[in-house]
């Protein structure tokens, strides 16, 4: 073995027991740091030519809740998928823990608006899935993870036989039964109503401040975004860039009546003026006034 190899696996292997020590609950993981280092992308069907982002810079750092707001189109979907692979981007690159991303990995797990469970299978079978196509089933954890999201007594039920709010809980359940390093969420509550939705949010947060991991969720809703992030980054009107990244200064565990603090207003009052600039800055471009 080269010295380069052998340093790569022992780099590997203490990555690894960093990681299992920390989803046992005794340290942090170190892994999942991201790097957004000057990302375009160019969509080109029937010649179009739309520029959906670019000028993208973004550090994260492992285990860091970040999430992402702005004006519709402006690109985060694009730039949530040149994270986790989907797409490569036109320009610049997307760095994990200094590795350059050239497609889909099991180490970054994504979730949508609308939930992927498998129909014909029982949200139990859903969460095991992926342990069971990687032979690592964990039983205990399956169950704890069923449990924690409020769904025991549910595990031999179909997904069409649970609310939408349920389902997106065994969504959940399966993202971290999967164990990713990092985890991408495009608009996940998006669809529920507004009391199952604060509940989804406690839910999320009370396992990732349980079992950390690094973030990124994408919501149209100012004050998800602040309840959840240590980070709101919040784009440009299209070609997407990130106009500002502002701290949120609020302990954790995080609880909802946080929303009437002096910070969470701070930073909703800004947040809300620099989507305001895009938004009417979309609106001008659409009409053809502003490049
Ligand atoms: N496959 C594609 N081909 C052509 N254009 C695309 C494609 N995917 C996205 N776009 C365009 O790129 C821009 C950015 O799209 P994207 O979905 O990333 O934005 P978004 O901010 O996530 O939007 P929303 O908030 O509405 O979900 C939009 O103008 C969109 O129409």
């Amino acid at each position: 073995m080269s010295n380069t190899d052998q340093n790569t696996t022992e780099a590997v292997s203490s990555t690894e027991s960093n990681t299992a020590a920390a989803r046992n609950g005794t340290q942090k993981a170190e892994t999942g740091a991201i790097e957004i280092d000057d990302v375009a992308k160019v969509y080109d069907p029937d010649g179009d030519h739309v520029v959906a982002v670019e000028d993208m810079n973004l550090d994260i750092e492992a285990n860091e809740f970040i999430t992402i707001l702005g004006p519709s189109g402006c690109g985060k979907s694009t730039v949530m998928e040149c994270v986790a692979g989907y797409l490569e981007p036109t320009e610049g690159e997307v760095r994990v823990d200094g590795t350059r991303v050239n497609g889909p990995d099991p180490s970054r797990g994504v979730v949508f608006q609308a939930n992927r469970l498998f129909p014909w299978l029982t949200i139990a079978e859903n969460v095991r899935f992926g342990p069971r196509m990687r032979s690592e089933v964990d039983n205990e954890r399956v169950n704890g993870l069923i449990k924690q999201m409020g769904l025991d007594g549910f595990e031999d039920s179909y997904p069409h036989e649970l609310s939408g709010g349920m389902q997106q809980r065994a969504e959940l359940a399966r993202l971290f039964a999967n164990d990713p390093d990092i985890m991408l969420m495009d608009e996940p509550f998006s669809g529920l109503d507004a009391m199952t939705k604060e509940l989804m949010q406690e839910a999320l947060l009370e396992v990732w401040e349980n079992e950390s991991r690094t973030v990124i969720f994408i919501t149209h809703d100012v004050e998800e975004a602040i309840f959840l992030a240590d980070r709101v980054v919040v784009m440009s009107a299209r070609p997407g860039r990130a106009k500002d990244v502002l701290d949120v200064d609020l302990e954790r565990p995080r609880s909802l009546d946080m929303i009437t603090t002096d910070e969470f207003t701070r930073v909703k009052r800004r947040a809300l003026d620099l989507i305001h600039e895009e938004a009417e800055r979309a609106m001008e471009q659409a009409a053809g006034r502003v490049d």
